[in-house]
């Protein structure tokens, strides 16, 4: 296989979708040599038939705002892998969602589930319908709607979604009561669910709380503590938020967060009373970051991304491409030593070059951000077992997942100098996986 020639036959055969070529293009560029390890791969074309989802599903959401308009939207289901296990991954609703975005993070999504160690394929989907500034009554609706033509498609054994930006507790709620209604089954067809009917303890901090180990994992490579060490957020949602609390948790400073508006810098630090406003502002009454400047008299920059400021660690935890080559180079500039992604694809690949010629600690989301569907894989579990873990119990084993992840990127992405790549380790073992159970089933 040469990387090169197969995603530039990707990307004439999908123009417009530039997400999903970056994310095949890093991917195919770091697992290249590994599979050309296996001549066998090569003879049954894995490489295409793993870039390509096995399937897209794509309708038409119709629902009827407050003022009694009728609304239409796109809804989404790209069901990418299923060869270690069910389909399982997020929904994500917002207005910038396309089938790009969706294909690169059902494919990002394949690698991650494989690195947890549990069984679960690879699938993403979602709308271009955005919560902001709806009514709890419209996003109901909304939900209802989306559920009523996804229900078809999906299966605790078939396919498992889950939460993703625009996608908390409350949206989760919602699809999981129509889908009951439609189908008369109480079964784990989502996870994120509620505390009340089978969630599982744990998930909602799962991907922020992952995050933080896999970072105190990287920094213990260098004998590097956590501990006092200052903090840059990007993000004020789910995974910002539990990413700031376990960070508080081990000693570490968080400076700022942020919403698609802007950023907040808190020089004292964004202490647990802090969070707990962050967390009411944006849970509750989904405000804009702002309003906590305005309440602790702290800077606020519009239109602006956190960075600029110094800081010694830095965790993107909004959106993809949110750290571009001039954000890496003065992250660099002022002395940064570790990067850690609970985001998807947050750092662009002129950005990615920028931390990892400076040799310094970066890890892609795929394994930092995995402790999210990796709970979720254990809400899965629960709910097949009916029963319900006790917090020690899931935390316990989301920290061994985190670990063993960690271990998995050193053993395949340590370089002849001992430094490690990261982004190498975590694809090649995800993909090792994904490929050798597509060799035993055949070509299907
Ligand atoms: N929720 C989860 O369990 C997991 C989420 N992720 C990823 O983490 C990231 C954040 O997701 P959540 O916290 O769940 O979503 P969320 O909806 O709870 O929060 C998203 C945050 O990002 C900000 N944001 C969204 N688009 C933005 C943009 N274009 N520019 C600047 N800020 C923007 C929002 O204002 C919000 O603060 C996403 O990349 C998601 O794919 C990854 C693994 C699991
Ligand atoms: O919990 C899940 O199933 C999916 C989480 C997710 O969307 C992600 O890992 O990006």
């Amino acid at each position: 296989m040469k990387a090169v020639e197969v995603v530039e036959k990707l990307r004439s055969r999908f123009p417009n979708e530039p997400e999903y070529i970056q994310a095949v293009s890093q991917v195919l560029a770091t697992i290249e040599e590994e599979y050309n390890k296996h001549p066998e791969f090569e003879k049954s074309n894995l490489i295409e038939r793993l870039c390509i989802p096995d399937r897209l599903i794509e309708f038409r959401v119709t629902w009827v705002d407050d003022k009694g308009n009728v609304q239409t939207n796109m809804g989404y289901r790209i069901q990418h892998n299923n060869v270690i296990g069910p389909y399982k991954g997020g929904l994500r609703f917002h207005r910038s969602v396309n089938l790009s975005i969706l294909k690169f993070l059902a494919f990002e999504q394949t690698f991650k589930n494989s690195l947890t160690t549990l069984p679960m394929g690879g699938a993403k989907g979602g709308s271009d319908f955005s919560p902001r500034g709806k009514s709890n009554a419209e996003v109901m609706r909304f939900c209802q709607a989306f559920m009523n033509e996804l229900y078809r498609h999906i299966g605790p054994d078939e396919d498992v979604p889950a939460g993703d930006i625009g996608v908390g507790g409350r949206e989760v709620g919602y699809l999981f009561g129509q889908y009951k209604k439609l189908t008369h089954q109480f079964v784990g067809i989502l996870t994120g669910k509620g505390q009340e009917f089978g969630g599982s303890l744990i998930r909602p901090e799962a991907t922020g709380y992952g995050n933080v180990y896999f970072l105190e994992n990287m920094l213990k490579t260098r004998n590097i503590d956590l501990k006092g060490k200052t903090v840059l957020v990007s993000g004020a949602g789910n995974v910002a938020q539990y990413t700031i609390e376990k960070l508080l948790q081990l000693g570490a400073k968080p400076l700022t967060c942020s919403d698609s508006d802007g950023y907040i810098y808190d020089p004292d630090g964004i202490d647990e009373e802090k969070l707990a406003y962050i967390m009411e502002l944006k849970n509750v009454e989904r405000g804009r970051i702002r309003e906590y400047a305005e309440k602790y008299g702290v800077k606020y920059v519009e239109g602006a991304k956190p960075w600029f400021e110094k800081a010694d660690i830095a965790t993107p935890c909004a959106t993809q491409n949110e750290i571009n080559e001039e954000a890496a180079k003065a992250l660099v500039a002022n002395g940064v030593i570790a990067v850690t992604e609970g985001a998807n694809m947050p750092t662009t690949p002129e950005a990615t070059k920028v931390f990892q010629d400076a040799k310094i600690l970066y890890c892609p989301g795929k394994a930092s951000n995995a402790g999210g569907v990796a709970v979720s894989g254990l809400e899965m579990s629960q709910n097949s077992e009916r029963l319900k873990w006790s917090r020690e119990e899931v935390d316990n084993k989301l920290r061994n997942i985190m670990d063993d992840i960690h271990a998995n990127c050193v053993k395949y992405g340590t370089e002849a100098d001992g430094y490690i790549n990261y982004v190498k380790g975590a694809n090649v073992a995800g993909f090792l996986k994904v490929a050798k159970a597509m060799m035993a089933q055949g070509i299907v």
